[in-house]
């Protein structure tokens, strides 16, 4: 791999010593992982159905090693949203936010959702993810590992984060900004990221992250606390942004994030620290973390969490759902059939789709909105139609007619083709949720032993 002339000057004169230990990853191969989704099961529970061999990544507790040669992306159980596809460094932010069931959340930069679908798993269903991304086309995979992970508390987004502030100012408890970056932490397991380096350069991203962190900083709530990560190495988008942000808002202090969780049972062998005097910077940014290639199984990572510490901003009121319905018909009856606890106050209807708001937010009118909150079907001529997304939410026991297959019953893949599958055995007819091993994949309409498959098209098995 040929790096380009001026980064390898860079890293030579950053690293020094360290810098042909450095260089000498670039001969070794990078590290796959994946992120069991605690949202559905649990790390001692997927190990013991895994079928392939996982190694535990040391500092993330539900992350593991596999073989690429597995490509746990062409199981059933990444489609019944087990786990993340996630490179071992890059879930680090994400497991570092101190994230509490309750807490209102802001993921500003999102897109595809590898971090979201963390921090969702971390809130249990309680409190509010708003999970957003400037680029439409990225918040569309962002709003599908939303909901393919069953996440019913999230309001998917696509907007400027400046806009966002006119909406969220003081109202977040916690809040991720995985800014966009030179990307040089990559550059192992993906060279063309060396082109966009090479297009842009460092100062194109620091003007960038500039902005947004100032837009996040007017979001969070005073006391609240915000992790900015990247996936490269240049002090100027790293320890020179949190150096900026200080310098613009006082109330800001950096913490040791390796302090603030419990650590039991996590080893952070290996990680570094920051660097002040790279960038004349206050002696608090050595609580920064650096993740080097040469010193983890992992790419190059960086990370800061940070306190808003003095009265900031108030936080907007929140809007009541004006928009109140009243269901009746196949809809009531079916949500009843449910074992999920719906506040019916927050059911919401959007033309003929429904949805269930995650309680106490702003008024969100005005956003470009992809979800406003979990959505749960449509109701056409008075029939309700339940969402992929529902299905997704729901574990097997919180619905009556169940359809199981084991994963390697090949009817499994076929049904996630779309393809109508033939069923014998004692099943009632209507709505069945269909399931790999006991985890919901999706709907399908049972009549006569013949499944008529209701599986996402856009989400079908390719
Ligand atoms: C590093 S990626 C995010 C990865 C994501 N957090 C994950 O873990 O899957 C940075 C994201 O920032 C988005 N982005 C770029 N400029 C932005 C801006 N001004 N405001 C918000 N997001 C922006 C990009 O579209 C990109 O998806």
């Amino acid at each position: 791999m040929t790096l380009p002339k001026l980064f390898e000057n860079r890293m030579r004169e950053l690293l020094r010593e360290e810098y042909e230990e450095y260089i000498k990853c670039f001969h070794e191969k990078h590290y796959s992982g994946l992120r069991v989704n605690t949202l559905k099961i649990t790390p001692e529970e997927f190990e013991k159905i895994c079928p392939y061999e996982i190694k535990r990544i040391p500092w993330i507790e539900n992350g593991y090693y596999y073989d690429a040669k597995d490509q746990p992306a062409r199981h059933p159980y990444y489609y019944a949203g087990l786990y993340y596809i996630q490179e071992p460094s890059a879930m680090t932010p994400a497991n570092l936010l101190p994230v509490s069931p309750g807490d209102k959340v802001l993921d500003l930069c999102a897109a595809p959702g590898g971090k979201s679908t963390e921090l969702a798993a971390k809130l249990k269903g309680e409190g509010v993810l708003v999970a957003n991304d400037i680029s439409n086309s990225r918040a569309k995979a962002l709003l599908k590992n939303i909901e393919l992970f069953g996440v019913k508390n999230a309001i998917v987004v696509s907007e400027a984060p400046a806009k966002l502030v006119n909406y969220f100012e003081g109202y977040f408890d916690k809040i991720l900004v995985d800014a966009p970056c030179s990307g040089e932490g990559m550059f192992r397991k993906t060279p063309s990221i060396m082109k966009n380096w090479e297009q842009y350069g460092v100062d194109y991203y620091n003007k960038l992250q500039k902005e947004i962190i100032l837009s996040a900083a007017k979001m969070l709530k005073p006391g609240g606390k915000m992790l900015y990560s990247t996936c490269t190495f240049s002090p100027e988008e790293n320890e020179g942004t949190i150096k900026f942000l200080m310098e613009q808002y006082p109330e800001f202090r950096v913490l040791n994030p390796l302090k603030e969780e419990s650590t039991s049972g996590v080893s952070y062998d290996g990680f570094s620290f920051g660097r002040p005097e790279w960038v004349d910077g206050p002696e608090e940014l050595t609580n920064c973390i650096r993740l080097w290639p040469h010193r983890i199984h992992g790419e190059g990572h960086f990370i800061t969490l940070l306190e808003k510490t003095s009265d900031g901003a108030v936080a907007g009121s929140c809007a009541e759902n004006k928009d109140k319905i009243s269901l009746s018909g196949e809809a009531v009856e079916f949500l009843n059939q449910l074992e999920l606890t719906i506040d019916y106050k927050n059911l919401n209807l959007r033309e003929d789709k429904l949805y269930l708001l995650p309680g106490d937010i702003p008024s969100i009118k005005g956003l470009r909105i992809l979800r406003p909150g979990l959505f749960l079907g449509e109701i056409k001529k008075n029939r309700f139609e339940p969402s992929q997304a529902l299905a997704c939410t729901l574990k097997s026991q919180d619905y009556s007619k169940i359809i199981n297959l084991t994963a390697d019953n090949p009817d499994v893949v076929k049904y996630l083709k779309c393809e109508t599958i033939t069923v014998t055995g004692e099943y009632q007819e209507g709505w069945n949720l269909l399931c790999v091993d006991g985890y919901p994949l999706g709907w399908g309409k049972l009549s006569s032993n013949v499944l008529k498959n209701k599986y996402l098209p856009g989400w079908r098995w390719m």
